[in-house]
């Protein structure tokens, strides 16, 4: 009876999920979009690999730019060590508001906060909205033609460190060809990619792994 389809994954989590158990809300919107409704989340394959990366990088500050319903938020969230954050931006209010009932949900709330506004506007801000200096970990997950113009931002506002690791979804479908020339050849990044599927289908996707090298 949700009237959109974030309304629609979050009244079957709040029905069918564990309220508190962050592991669970990630296996149940996964059962939901690959049982009821497809959803543009990262999903579980490529999911594994970004818990991968998260566990290998295992960064004390997170941004992810798009939130969607908050799936990677708590994908992401669920694996940060105690007093790591993740600050996640999303434009489209609606979406957001899902978003906030699904970290919460999970239990993440004093991990993970949404920030509602658009990236351009929202990233010359973080510094003095959030007391964060650097980010130790990017997650791209928003606009596709909005990942490289937004990558040169968080440069030119000194939110990158030697090291920082940009992860990227959604490379190869619905592709963003212009963030991945950027980053394969810029000297200012070391790159790598994970070959994978579109989430919830069989079709060929990937994540980019770049690291900043300053
Ligand atoms: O457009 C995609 N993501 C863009 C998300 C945009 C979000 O950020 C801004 C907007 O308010 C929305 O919440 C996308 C699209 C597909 N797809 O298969 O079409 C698959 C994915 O994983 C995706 O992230
Ligand atoms: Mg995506």
């Amino acid at each position: 009876t949700g009237r959109t389809r974030p309304e629609r994954l979050l009244q079957y989590l709040q029905k069918n999920g564990t309220r508190g158990d962050a592991n669970n809300v990630v296996d149940t919107i996964d059962r939901f979009c690959g049982t009821v409704e497809w959803a543009m989340n990262v999903g579980g394959e490529k999911g594994k690999i970004v818990d991968k990366v998260v566990l290998e990088t295992n960064p004390g500050t997170v941004l992810e730019l798009g939130t969607y319903c908050g799936y990677s938020a708590v994908r992401m969230g669920r694996l940060l060590a105690p007093g790591s954050r993740l600050i996640t931006l999303e434009m489209n209010p609606a979406y957001a508001k899902v978003a906030k009932e699904v970290i919460a949900f999970a239990g993440l709330d004093k991990q993970v906060e949404v920030l509602v506004g658009s990236t351009t506007e929202l990233i010359p801000q973080l510094k003095k909205k959030l007391d964060i200096d650097t980010f130790d970990m990017i997650f791209l997950d928003h606009w596709k033609q909005s990942y490289l113009p937004d990558t040169k931002l968080l440069e030119e506002c000194g939110l990158l460190r030697k090291g920082t690791v940009l992860l990227a979804d959604n490379v190869i479908c619905p592709g963003t060809p212009d963030y991945l020339q950027y980053v394969r050849s810029s000297p200012k990044y070391l790159s790598q990619h994970f070959p994978s599927v579109l989430e919830y289908t069989n079709a060929p996707d990937g994540l980019e792994k770049s690291v900043y090298l300053g």
